[in-house]
């Protein structure tokens, strides 16, 4: 290990600092029994109205809540200690904030994201701010095994990182393949946009190994600290590039004592759907443009038709006939009463009833003298009832005005290449035929896409929602619950007045039913609604959140960001990526493109530039890559140095994916994670020679490196990170990506310890730093 500036402390103070420590959990203990206590007690409260049922529902989540919160603080409660000049005494800083028995005097324990406890990771001995020695305190279990001291007197500007022997000994652990809090050691940059004001969209730049999602992971927790009780009610998304992504960092926020986060993938942000189908790359490109808005108007718009000529019905054997005027005075009619296409329709069926009975009495009048004045209005109500329910006209209302789910819309639009066309005025053909998908069969239904998902909600919004029937319903069980606790009511009043034979004393008795009323007892009856923020805006595609969080955020199309700032109205936005790293034909290089058409240029821009992750000498190589791209980004700085070197070999085409399972198979021997990042036509060939090895290897979006060697495309190893990477086919994750140098750059830097590359054939010219030898 390199050298640190810590000084490693003698054992009193380790014994001292283990009975505060101690304490501290005492402390913790209480505090736990006693939230746990008062959960009890309020899940018996009577909800005797309303209002009282949703204080008890708030206030079971609220203790629930905390029990959660001081659950997640067991591991690492405590994570140092600040010493202020000035004799201002000592301030231990910890994963949760715990009072002290004074009230006046300082907290047993600062929660890390109260303001105190700000210079226990931005203090240097240049900008001390007030302290002497920052102390970071290691423990297991609840018995502590470590100091560490930096003091901050000195006047000496360091390394520039804040508690280096603590960061390095954490970079330098075996990964488990997930994500861990970095609570320890957040560094100076890193605080600075944890803290940022949660207003206006903030966007987050750094290379690979920067910190970004774990900036972005803690600046939420930060956030829901500090405006707890906003962000408590309108809840925090975080959104991530794929499954295998959001399960790698799914318990970073829980180990913050945060569970009321909703994680979600692009495919996963319309309710009830799990959009995981797979298309190309160019095929979701288009899906992606901003102009599938208009493709989409002019597709509902297309499934409000006008016939061209007159349509004969025949309506209990009478020939009625309406004629295209009458369709399109109907349609216009309702497009005036609601812009919604279902929310419009009701009035374009009444009008086209309308006419329809209006033609009905006049043929049942014909030939007799004065027809018309033959029905009364009920004669003439029934016969529209007649009109409305028969089948032909149900049917001809169903072609030219459709009840349209936005499921409904799309496949029908993707299925008929003249749909596509008369939708998309002005595109070439191959775009179009880029639209174009078969409907399913009813064993193998088309599956829906992440790219499909922006365009259903965008539809739904086109298409409006018309939710009478669900309403009707939710009245039906209300009055249901309502004749079943009017009749409780009634047996219990019925046994008083039997019981008691003293009439005056029957009066002063109050019985159930003087007290409540079927209202009263239908709602004390309901069940507890302990869903978290979290599981209700989930459930609710017209949930708006207080605050949204986009990692990998150069991956999204215009039309995904559409569909974010539609669910977070007050832009209160966190946005980190890397445009170095974009890799799907939707994503950007430039993030004015993508933020303009939203928030215009109201947006701020803080950048990382310190490599957590990647050693020097895997950076040096992948650097190469990095400047063959030509976005002007420089690499960031690896604070490690001094692994393993990287190595290559040429194996020759034939050899490839033996040597591939051989080398894997080596590395999957060591402790810690290994991947092996092939381009797509490789994937078969190395995951069987693997497995033959390996039968624990897993491969696709759902791999878990966690359970064994993984074998993994470029575009499925963004955000995450292993101990051994071997990059197998460079010149193929070259030729076989849409943005092929950007998918080598993230093939390289996904090593935290060992890359092995290897190359069927000479290395790319890129790679030539890397001097291959002959496997
Ligand atoms: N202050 C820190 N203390 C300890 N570990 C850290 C710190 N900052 C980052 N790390 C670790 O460095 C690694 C890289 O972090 P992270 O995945 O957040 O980077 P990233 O910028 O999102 O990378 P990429 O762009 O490649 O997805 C992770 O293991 C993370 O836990």
């Amino acid at each position: 290990m390199p050298a640190t500036p810590s000084d490693v402390v003698p054992d009193p103070e380790l014994a001292r600092e283990q009975e505060y420590v101690t304490d501290l959990y005492t402390r913790l203990d209480a505090a736990r029994e006693l939230a746990a206590r008062r959960m009890r007690q309020a899940i018996t409260w009577p909800a005797v109205d309303p209002q009282a049922l949703q204080e008890r529902d708030a206030t079971v989540r609220f203790h629930g809540e905390r029990v959660v919160a001081l659950d997640a603080a067991e591991a690492g409660l405590c994570v140092g200690r600040i010493d202020r000049a000035d004799d201002g005494g000592a301030l231990y800083v910890g994963r949760i904030g715990l009072p002290a028995d004074d009230p006046a005097g300082d907290p047993a324990l600062v929660d890390w994201r109260a303001p105190a406890a700000r210079p226990f990771y931005t203090a240097t001995p240049v900008h001390p701010l007030g302290i002497v020695r920052r102390r970071h305190i290691r423990t297991r279990g609840r018995t502590v095994v470590r100091l560490d001291d930096e003091v901050l007197t000195t006047g000496v500007a360091g390394s520039g990182l804040t508690g280096e022997a603590a960061l390095l000994s954490a970079l330098d652990a075996s990964r488990t393949g997930r994500m861990t809090d970095i609570v320890r050691t957040i560094q100076a940059e890193q605080d600075r946009i944890i803290r940022s004001d949660a207003a206006g969209v903030l966007v987050v730049q750094g290379g690979p190994g920067t910190g970004k999602t774990a900036v972005a992971l803690h600046r939420a927790a930060y956030l829901l600290y500090t405006h707890r009780e906003r962000l408590a009610r309108r809840g925090l998304l975080v959104v991530g590039p794929t499954p295998t992504f959001l399960r790698y960092i799914a318990d970073v926020l829980p180990s913050l004592g945060e569970t009321g986060v909703l994680l979600a993938g692009l495919g996963q942000l319309r309710p009830g759907l799990d959009a995981r189908g797979e298309e190309s790359p160019e095929a979701a490109a288009v899906k992606g443009r901003l102009e599938m808005v208009d493709v989409l108007r002019a597709a509902v718009a297309a499934r409000q038709v006008v016939p061209e000529a007159p349509v004969e019905l025949e309506v209990e054997g009478y020939r009625l006939r309406l004629r295209p005027v009458d369709v399109s005075r109907a349609r216009n009619a309702a497009r005036r009463a609601d812009p919604l296409h279902n929310l419009g329709r009701p009035v374009f069926v009444q009008r086209v009833v309308d006419t329809l009975t209006r033609r009905y009495v006049e043929r049942l009048g014909a030939g007799v003298q004065a027809g018309r004045d033959l029905l009364d209005r009920e004669d003439v109500a029934a016969l529209r009832r007649e009109v409305a329910g028969d089948p032909a006209v149900r049917s001809l209302l169903a072609r030219l005005w459709p009840v349209l789910t936005p499921e409904r819309l799309l496949t029908d639009l993707y299925a008929d290449p003249a749909r596509i066309a008369e939708a998309t005025p002005g595109w070439s053909d191959a775009d179009r035929a880029l639209l174009h998908r078969p409907r399913g069969s009813a064993t193998t239904p088309a599956q829906w896409t992440p790219a499909d998902v922006p365009l259903l909600e965008e539809a739904e919004e086109l298409l409006g929602f018309d939710d009478s029937a669900q309403r009707a319903r939710a009245e039906r069980d209300r009055q249901r619950a309502l004749r079943r606790a009017q009749e409780t009511l009634d047996v219990l009043h019925g046994s008083r007045s039997v019981d008691l034979e003293d009439e005056h004393l029957a009066a002063e008795v109050l019985s159930a039913g003087d007290l409540l009323s079927a209202e009263d007892l239908a709602d004390r009856h309901r069940e507890l609604d302990l869903r978290t923020t979290a599981e209700r805006a989930a459930a609710d595609r017209t949930w708006t959140f207080g605050h949204v969080v986009v990692d990998e955020a150069q991956e999204l199309s215009p039309m995904a960001w559409r569909l974010l700032v539609r669910r977070c109205p007050t832009r209160s936005m966190t946005v980190v990526g890397d445009v170095a790293q974009t890799g799907s034909l939707a994503g950007t290089d430039r993030w004015e493109e993508v933020l303009a058409p939203h928030v215009g240029n109201a947006w701020r821009l803080e950048e990382l530039t310190v490599n957590y992750r990647t050693p020097a000498e895997v950076m040096a190589v992948a650097a190469e890559v990095l400047a063959a791209t030509g976005t002007g980004l420089r690499p960031p700085r690896s604070v490690r140095t001094g692994g393993a070197p990287p190595v290559a070999e040429v194996t020759g085409e034939a050899g490839l994916a033996a040597r591939a399972a051989a080398v894997g198979a080596g590395l999957a021997g060591h402790e810690g994670t290994t991947a092996l990042v092939v381009p797509p036509s490789r994937r078969d060939d190395v995951v069987a020679a693997l497995s033959a090895l390996r039968p624990d290897v897993q491969s696709g979006p759902d791999a878990d490196s966690s359970l064994g060697p993984v074998v993994l495309l470029p575009g499925e190893t963004k955000g995450l990170e292993f101990d051994s990477v071997v990059v197998v086919d460079p010149q193929g994750v070259l030729d076989e990506g849409v943005r092929g140098l950007n998918d080598l750059y993230v093939a390289l830097t996904r090593a935290t310890q060992r890359l092995t590359v290897l190359s069927p054939g000479p290395l790319p010219a890129v790679l030539a730093g890397l001097g291959a030898v002959a496997a």
